[in-house]
């Protein structure tokens, strides 16, 4: 399916600013912000809580089956901490937070995040997981590393993604089914 608004997953270890980033983006483009967490609690697809992370289980399947009637058809900026699961098809640019992780933690201790979950969080981040997985998931032409330390990071980092998406339209203009 071709699509006349780009869909764009946020991604990186939690605390590093992803929403605060598709808020702006949201408001700025008249593109839907999609939190997925929300999603994953409104519409169920989880097989129950995790005490110990204090988070839900999410159950994949379920979760894209949710999406599916929505997603490919564009317009959309999911907001999560993984994003290898999204059909690449679904997908046309990848923006992966990066934060340094004496910035994450303090964000995180100020959430009072559990010890265990924040230090798994400052590995994850340290270790460039997320980024790893993005570059594994997509064609690396489609995945961006954009720090996200400073709040003039985010208003610098809108703009460009703005850029891109006006950008994307014009190549895209006139494609049909
Ligand atoms: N670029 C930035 N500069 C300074 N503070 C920031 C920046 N980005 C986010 N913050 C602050 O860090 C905290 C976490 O931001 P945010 O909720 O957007 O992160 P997140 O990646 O969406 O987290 P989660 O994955 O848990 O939802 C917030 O208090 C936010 O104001």
């Amino acid at each position: 399916m071709s699509r006349t608004q780009p869909n764009i997953i946020i991604t990186g270890t939690p605390g590093v600013g992803k929403t605060s980033h598709c808020e702006l983006l949201a408001t700025n483009t008249g593109l839907k912000h999609l939190s997925i967490n929300q999603i994953v609690k409104d519409r169920g697809c989880h097989d129950g809580w995790d005490a110990e992370y204090k988070s839900w289980i999410v159950d994949e399947d379920k979760l894209l089956d949710s999406l599916e009637a929505e997603v490919p058809t564009g317009g959309y900026i999911l907001d999560w901490h993984a994003c290898d699961l999204f059909p690449e098809s679904w997908i046309d640019l990848v923006v992966v937070l990066r934060t340094e992780s004496t910035k994450l933690y303090d964000r995180l201790k100020a959430r009072n995040y559990p010890e265990k979950k924040l230090q798994e969080n400052l590995d994850s981040e340290i270790m460039q997981v997320l980024l790893e997985e993005a570059r594994e998931g997509f064609d690396a032409e489609i995945v961006v590393q954009l720090r996200s330390d400073e709040v003039s990071d985010l208003e610098g980092n809108v703009e460009r993604i703005e850029a891109w998406i006006e950008n994307w339209k014009k190549d895209n203009s006139g494609k049909e089914d």
